[in-house]
């Protein structure tokens, strides 16, 4: 099973947003990590064909995705960002009401929202309106109704944002449990949410892929070029106007500043191993200021 992107562009109103996007994409987790607006969401509405791109094509097993209509949407499977699920809606109506729209009997479609309402732990709340849900059970619903025909292509955009630290733990493990046999795709902006999850990290910066590789060879990329220093505090304007700056954190009266340089930067720096974490700033840092 191979996923293919060739040469995708995309440009609204003659802003170009993707750039010459190619990958091959395998069964397994492929995490999209750019700061906002990098393009992570137009890609991933390509590749469910909710868009059109300006130029390039995407191929499910050789066949241009745009091509194979009803049979693609068969195997796909898309959460998309902020969605408004139907909220006066109850979680297994809902699910049981999706069923139907992806061609499923009234049995089927109860038998496989059940199945995921347990495999979600989302059964207790079955009977709830999803406007009375949580954000991660709202999120696990979209989960779910993606599910459903047990797609070969699971997309997920921006599945943990405003998800709470145990919601983004129960997430990992539900997308872990997901993962087998099925190419994951998913996007974000928080780089611990990569953590033991993904196979391989896609950072877009405008538009462009700057990696895609497995997380530790994008860890090893900054290997001798991450540093820790302990300054004044009235130091780190200068610090923060000359070099590449990540987290600063306050250390009984000075600070000590996370700093990105190919070379040691100053005498008392302290060479550090690079974190997911690390890679987020050094990548985005400044676009986030
Ligand atoms: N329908 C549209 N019309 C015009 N411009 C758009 C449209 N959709 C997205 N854009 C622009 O394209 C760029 C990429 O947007 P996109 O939503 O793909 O980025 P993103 O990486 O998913 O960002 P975020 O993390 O904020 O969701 C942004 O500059 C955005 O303003």
């Amino acid at each position: 099973m191979e996923l293919s992107i060739h040469s995708v562009s995309k440009s609204y109103n003659n802003q170009l947003v993707l750039d010459d996007i190619s990958m091959n994409l395998a069964p397994g987790v492929y995490s999209f990590l750019g700061a906002n607006g990098s393009g992570k969401t137009t890609l991933m509405r390509i590749i469910a064909t909710v868009l059109k791109p300006t130029s390039g094509s995407v191929y499910f097993n050789g066949k241009d995705i745009l091509c194979l209509g009803e049979e693609y949407r068969d195997i796909l499977g898309y959460v998309p960002q902020q969605v408004g699920y139907y909220p006066h809606m109850k979680v297994q109506s809902f699910l049981e009401y999706v069923g139907a729209l992806k061609g499923f009997n009234k049995k089927q479609s109860k038998e496989k929202a059940e199945y995921w309402l347990k495999q979600l732990n989302l059964f207790e709340q079955r009977n709830k309106k999803i406007k009375k849900l949580s954000g991660g059970m709202r999120q696990r619903v979209g989960i779910a109704q993606a599910m459903l025909n047990d797609p070969k292509i699971l997309i997920l955009d921006e599945p943990t944002a405003g998800l709470d630290p145990k919601e983004r733990i129960r997430f990992r493990s539900i997308i872990a449990n997901l993962s087998i046999n099925r190419i994951v795709l998913y996007t974000t902006h928080i780089a611990s949410d990569l953590e033991g999850l993904t196979d391989y990290v896609c950072i877009l910066k405008h538009g462009k892929v700057e990696q895609l590789n497995r997380p530790e060879d994008v860890l090893k990329t900054l290997s001798g070029k991450v540093w820790d220093v302990i300054v004044q505090p009235s130091e780190l304007g200068q610090i923060e106007s000359e070099y590449r700056v990540g987290a600063i954190e306050k250390t009984g009266g000075k600070v000590r500043v996370r700093l990105y340089h190919d070379v040691k930067p100053f005498p008392n720096a302290e060479s550090k191993t690079p974190t997911l974490e690390d890679i987020y700033l050094y990548y985005f840092g400044e676009m986030e200021k």
